[in-house]
C-alpha cells in the first residue's frame, strides 16, 4: 500500500511474470506449430491415401485384366504360341512383368522361361486373387505382387507385378511408414519393405482405407513422436525469433510492471476495498477531562499498516475522490457509533474542505447522521484551508446544513490566508486553534503571542475555542486557564480505530 509502489511491488514476481514473457510466445508458438502439423498431416495423409488407392487399383486392374486376356489358354499345353501371347500381355500392360500358367501348385508355362515347370502354391493369396511376397525365386530380395485368376478346373494364370510400382504408388510425401499397403497376410510400408501380419495399429494418428472392388486396403499410421519430430523441423527456424520477441517482451513487461500505478488507480481501488477508514480523536474537557466529542479523521488501512492524511491526502484530492471518501467515511461513522450511547451535545467533527461544503450530498449524510445517533449528537464541519473558494451561491445549502443542527468550525486558525476570510463570510461557531500555537505555549515565542491574540480574538466573538496538539500538562493547564472550551491531542489520547473508541467512551463520558 503506496501511492508510488510498482504496479507489482514484489521483485521476485515481476522477475516471473518476465520469464513467462519469454515462455509465452515461445510455447504459444510450439503450440500452434503442433497443431498446425497435425492437421496438415491429417489432410495430406488423406489426400495421398486416396492417390495410393487409385494408383495401387490401376495395378490390380491391370493385372487382372492381363490374366483374363490370356485365361482361355490356362490348362493348354505350353506351346510357342501360347509363349508368344503370354509376352504379349507382358510387353503391351503397363506394370506386368511375367505372366505364367500353372496347373495346381506348379507353374507349367511362363512368359520368361518358356516351358519350364516351378512351385507356386496356392495359400496366401487375398480372396484367392492377389498376393503380396517380400520377393520370389527370380528376384529374391525385391517384393513381387501376383494376380491369380483360376479357371473352374485346377489351372491358373499368374500375373507377376514388380513391387517397386506399388511402393512408388505408397512413399509419396507422408512421414514415418508412409502409406502402407495390406493385402491378404502380408502388407508393404512406403519403402516398399514386406512384413507378414497386419499393419500396426497406432493410437494418435491412424487412417485406413479399404478398396471396394479388389482385395487390399492402404493405411496411414503415426506416432506421437513422429508427428512431434515433424512439427518441431518446422519450429526450429521460427524458434529464435520467438525467443527474441519473448525477450523482448519481457523487457518490456519488467519495466511496466516496475512503474508506479497511476495515483487515481491506486486510490480507486483501495477506496473499492474500503481500506479508507475513520479513526477518532476525542475532543476532551479541560476541566473535567470529560470527552466532549471527536474528531474524525482519515486514515488509509491496509492489513496491519495504518497511513495518516499527510502520506496521500493530496493524492486523494487530485484523483477527485476526496468528496465520496469523505462521505464513506461520515456514512461509516455514523452506522459505528449508532450502538454506542453519546453523551448529550456531543460534538462529532469531520473534515471537509469548502468546496465540499457545496456537496449535495452532505446534507443527506448529516440528516442520516442526526437520524441515527439522535438530537443529542452535534455534527462539525471543519473546514481545513487547502483551497480558496467562493461561498457565494451556497448560501442555500449552508442554510439546510444549519437548519439540521451543523455547526462549523475553522481548522488550523490562523495559519491559512482565508481563515479571516471565512470568519466573516461563515456563520462560524468554533475556531480551532492549531498545533503550531500551542506548541509555543512552552517557548515563550512569538507563537504564544499569536496564541493569546487568537484566544481573546475568538472569546471576543463568542467563539468556542478548540485547542488541537495538546501533548503536556502544562500546555493543558494554560490552555484552561486562558478559558479555551475544549482540548484536543496526545496528552489525553490519540486517534483511535471506531471500535477502540466505542469501547473506551463509556470510561469517559
Ligand atoms: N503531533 C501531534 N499531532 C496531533 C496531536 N493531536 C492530534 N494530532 C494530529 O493533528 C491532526 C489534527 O487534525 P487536523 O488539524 O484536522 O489535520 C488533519 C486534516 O487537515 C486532514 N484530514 C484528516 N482526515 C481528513 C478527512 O477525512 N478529510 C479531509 N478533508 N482532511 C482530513 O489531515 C490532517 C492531518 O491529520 P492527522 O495526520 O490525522 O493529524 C491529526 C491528528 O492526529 C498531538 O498532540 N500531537
Amino acid at each position: 500500500m503506496s501511492l508510488h509502489q510498482p504496479r507489482v511491488p514484489s521483485r521476485s514476481l515481476r522477475l516471473t511474470l518476465a520469464a513467462l514473457a519469454v515462455l509465452l510466445p515461445v510455447l504459444v508458438g510450439w503450440g500452434i506449430t503442433v497443431s498446425t502439423t497435425y492437421l496438415g498431416l491429417r489432410d495430406g495423409a488423406e489426400a495421398r491415401l486416396r492417390y495410393a488407392a487409385v494408383e495401387v487399383n490401376a495395378i490390380f486392374e491391370r493385372s487382372q485384366h492381363a490374366a483374363r486376356a490370356v485365361l482361355p489358354l490356362a490348362g493348354q499345353p505350353c506351346s510357342d504360341e501360347v509363349v508368344h501371347n503370354l509376352r504379349h500381355q507382358v510387353t503391351t500392360v503397363l506394370y506386368v512383368r511375367t505372366v505364367s500358367l500353372a496347373r495346381g501348385d506348379h507353374v507349367y508355362c511362363s512368359s520368361l522361361f518358356g516351358r519350364q515347370v516351378s512351385g507356386a502354391k496356392r495359400e496366401g493369396y487375398a480372396d484367392g486373387r492377389a498376393r503380396l511376397m517380400p520377393g520370389n525365386q527370380l528376384t529374391p530380395d525385391i517384393p513381387v505382387f501376383v494376380w491369380r485368376e483360376s479357371t473352374p478346373g485346377d489351372a491358373a494364370v499368374l500375373v507377376g507385378v514388380s513391387g517397386g510400382h506399388l511402393s512408388s504408388a505408397l512413399r509419396h510425401g507422408v512421414l514415418g511408414n508412409g502409406v502402407m499397403l495390406q493385402v491378404g497376410p502380408n502388407w508393404m510400408d512406403g519403402k516398399g519393405r514386406v512384413h507378414a501380419g497386419t499393419i500396426p495399429h497406432k493410437l494418435l494418428f491412424d487412417m485406413r482405407k479399404a478398396d471396394p472392388v479388389y482385395p487390399f486396403s492402404v493405411a496411414v499410421a503415426l506416432d506421437g513422436d513422429e508427428i512431434l519430430l515433424a512439427a518441431w523441423r518446422a519450429y526450429e527456424p521460427m524458434l529464435v525469433l520467438l525467443v527474441l520477441v519473448g525477450l523482448f517482451g519481457a523487457w518490456g513487461a519488467y519495466h511496466w510492471l516496475s512503474q508506479p500505478r497511476a495515483a487515481d488507480e491506486v486510490i480507486a481501488q483501495a477506496r473499492a476495498r474500503g481500506e479508507f477508514v475513520p479513526y477518532l480523536q476525542p475532543l476532551v474537557c479541560p476541566q473535567s477531562g470529560r470527552w466532549l466529542g471527536a474528531e474524525v479523521l482519515m486514515r488509509w488501512r491496509d492489513g496491519d499498516r495504518v497511513l495518516a492524511p499527510g502520506a496521500f491526502i493530496a493524492e486523494v484530492e487530485q484523483s477527485g475522490s476526496l468528496g465520496a471518501i469523505t462521505r464513506d467515511l461520515m456514512a461509516a461513522t455514523t452506522s459505528g457509533l449508532s450502538g454506542a450511547r453519546l453523551p448529550a451535545g456531543f460534538h462529532l467533527a469531520f473534515n471537509v474542505t469548502a468546496s465540499q461544503l457545496a456537496d449535495p450530498e452532505l446534507v443527506g449524510l448529516c440528516r442520516v447522521l442526526r437520524e441515527k445517533l439522535g438530537e443529542a449528537v452535534v455534527p462539525v464541519l471543519e473546514l481545513t484551508e487547502r483551497e480558496t473558494f467562493d461561498l457565494a451561491g451556497h448560501g442555500g445549502q449552508l442554510a439546510e446544513l444549519f437548519s439540521l443542527g451543523v455547526e462549523l468550525a475553522l481548522d488550523d486558525f490562523g495559519t491559512g490566508q482565508s481563515s479571516l476570510s471565512y470568519l466573516s463570510e461563515l456563520q462560524v461557531h468554533t475556531l480551532k486553534i492549531d498545533r503550531s500555537f500551542v506548541d509555543a505555549i512552552e517557548r515563550d515565542s512569538l507563537g504564544k503571542v499569536v496564541l493569546d491574540a487568537v484566544i481573546a480574538l475568538g472569546q471576543s466573538l463568542g467563539l468556542k475555542l478548540v485547542a488541537e496538539g495538546v501533548e503536556t500538562a502544562a500546555q493543558r493547564d494554560y490552555l484552561q486557564a486562558a478559558g479555551v472550551d475544549v482540548l484536543q491531542g496526545y496528552y489525553f489520547a490519540r486517534p483511535m480505530p471506531l471500535a477502540d473508541f466505542v469501547r473506551q467512551l463509556p470510561g469517559h463520558a
